[in-house]
């Protein structure tokens, strides 16, 4: 069976030694028209699909056949979250295929841990074509193995506990600036998805590159960034034709990189003069002048390898925080005995001084938010899943062995919702991770951030973005959620999103007690 089907696979590579093989040996010459010979090699070709797809398949759950050609493709067009769900449940591993690619999904904690800290013996994270465009080929998220763990160990001095305490002054300037914005809407109700999308963009551009980029360019990059984000589906046009998503995002990325190198070569020359660090770029330029200035053998980081690496955190973090911050802010509209908590809290680490600006040391000290923002991401995790694929066929456990080349996919929602390690799991409980709670017992089962080689390199700093951003506006805002039947539904694009957008209104601090 198995040489039958090599051989037809090298035959149905050409249409024309197709309709020759059936003309001329298969059956007597005269006696078969081109168009049976057609169709004959259409019915083989939909048999060796079936064959090849059920030999991968084996016993795991999934679709008994391929949908020919195509496989689930429709269905990958418009996930819903109760489809993946029902897929989770199916088993431990289960299957599917997509065009001709062999997905197989895994669903425990166990599973999803022994993938990703598999990489690179066994497995590789899945890169989709059109983010090797769009990220350029030789971008550093691409490396593997000890080039890529390398490249990384250099990265580290810029989510140090110093370089954190440069940031979160930064980031607190800019959410007090949004606050301001929304709180001049005057109370309108409206979806808040994409406001809560712009702070974090002008966060990330002023904590990475602080004020070297002038505030229009900043609006231009936020703008441009939008064709990045809309053209990372997972099935794109393979060729970037002008006009397509893909040729809109690299034109995007040419003009952010470009902007982007600027600032790097402005905060070369100010560092060079002795000036404070004020953002990412600051912290890795004076880094490389210290080590250059002790005598050690420094990795040198040229001004477009920085840019680039810039691009890749604005790329890794954007939706993962959107998501984490609307479900943030519904959450807590949702709990206000929780946002009260908060609120108490902020005001026996701020004193009188309730509104100051954030800094580390205030971060530090915020035990309870801290606790708010884990078991918002426990509950809500962005990142649902992350794609990975097998570098070589890999006994993945006792029964079953994922072929070489197939896409591996670890799944975070079930280890994060799992009621024997977190009691009531669909319930939004932040004293499960206080003095008294016992998540923290189970640090396996966090996979929010991954695990292994490429677990997020920006863990830290989005935890304390996160908590800065509810902590300033637990003083600074009252607000409440519209809730609408789509309310608690979860919507699927890239990360996860409440179906509605999260309808908000928001007004100054006491302003809805002293009204009511
Ligand atoms: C709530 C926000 C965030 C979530 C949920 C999140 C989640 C993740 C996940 C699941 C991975 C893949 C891990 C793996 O394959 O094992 C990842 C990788 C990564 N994240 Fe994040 N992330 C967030 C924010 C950020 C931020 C703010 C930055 C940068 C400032 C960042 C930078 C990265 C980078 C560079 C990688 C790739 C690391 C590598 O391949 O070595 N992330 N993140």
């Amino acid at each position: 069976m198995a040489a039958l089907a090599s051989q037809l696979t090298a035959y149905l590579s050409s249409g024309e030694r197709v309709v020759s093989f059936f003309k001329g040996s298969l059956v007597p010459k005269q006696t078969i028209s081109a168009g049976a010979a057609v169709c004959i090699s259409a019915a083989l070709f939909l048999a060796y699909e079936q064959y090849w797809y059920t030999s991968k398949k084996q016993h795991l759950p999934g679709p008994r056949w391929k949908v020919p050609v195509i496989g689930t493709f429709l269905e990958s067009l418009n996930p819903t979250f109760e489809g993946y769900l029902s897929k989770w449940n199916s088993g431990a591993l289960s299957c599917v295929s997509v065009f001709h690619r062999f997905i197989v999904i895994a669903s425990t904690c166990e599973l999803s841990r022994k993938i990703l800290l598999n990489a690179p013996q066994n497995t590789e994270p899945s890169v989709v074509d059109s983010m090797r465009k769009i990220l350029t080929p030789e971008n550093w998220i691409f490396l593997h193995g000890k080039a890529h763990q390398d490249y990384r160990r250099g990265l580290n001095v810029l989510f140090t506990r110093r370089a954190l305490g440069i940031y979160a002054p930064v980031g607190g300037d800019v959410y007090s600036r949004h606050f301001q914005e929304w709180l001049a809407l005057d109370g309108k109700a409206e979806p808040y998805q994409l406001r809560f999308r712009e702070l974090n963009m002008e966060a990330s551009l002023r904590v990475f590159l602080g004020y070297y980029i002038p505030k229009e360019t900043a609006q231009k990059i936020s703008t441009a960034y939008l064709r990045v984000t809309a053209a990372l589906e997972l099935v794109n046009f393979p060729i970037a034709l002008p006009f397509t998503k893909v040729w809109y995002a690299m034109r995007a990325r040419e003009f952010i990189v470009n902007c982007f190198i600027d600032a790097v070569k402005q905060s070369r020359v100010r560092m060079a003069e002795g000036g404070t660090p004020n953002c990412m770029l600051d912290a890795w330029i004076e880094s490389m002048i210290e080590e250059r200035a002790s005598g050690k053998k420094i990795r040198e980081f040229a001004d477009k390898e920085i840019a680039l690496v810039i691009l890749t955190f604005l790329f890794a973090s954007q939706d993962a925080t959107t998501s984490a911050v609307t479900w943030a802010f519904q959450l807590l509209a949702d709990h206000p005995q929780v946002l009260e908590r908060i609120r108490k809290e902020q005001e026996e680490i701020r004193g009188d001084n309730l509104t100051c600006n954030l800094s580390y040391e205030l971060i530090e000290k915020m035990q309870y938010t801290r606790q708010v923002v884990m078991e918002v991401l426990r509950l809500r995790p962005p990142v649902l899943m992350i794609p990975y694929q097998t570098t070589r066929n890999w006994a993945i456990n006792d029964d079953y062995v994922v072929p070489k080349g197939a896409m591996v996919i670890p799944t975070f929602y079930p280890a994060l919702h799992d009621p024997e390690v977190y009691l009531n799991p669909d319930s939004f409980d932040p004293d499960r991770w206080g003095p008294e709670g016992d998540a923290h017992n189970h640090p396996k089962n966090f996979l929010v951030f991954g695990v292994g080689p490429h677990y997020c390199l920006g863990k830290e700093y989005a935890i304390m973005h996160i908590m800065g951003i509810i902590a300033q506006a637990s003083v600074m805002m009252d607000w409440e959620h519209i809730r609408t039947p789509k309310s608690d539904k979860i919507t699927i694009f890239a990360t996860i999103y409440p179906q509605d957008g999260a309808i908000m209104k928001f007004r100054p601090r006491g302003s809805i007690q002293a009204s009511t």
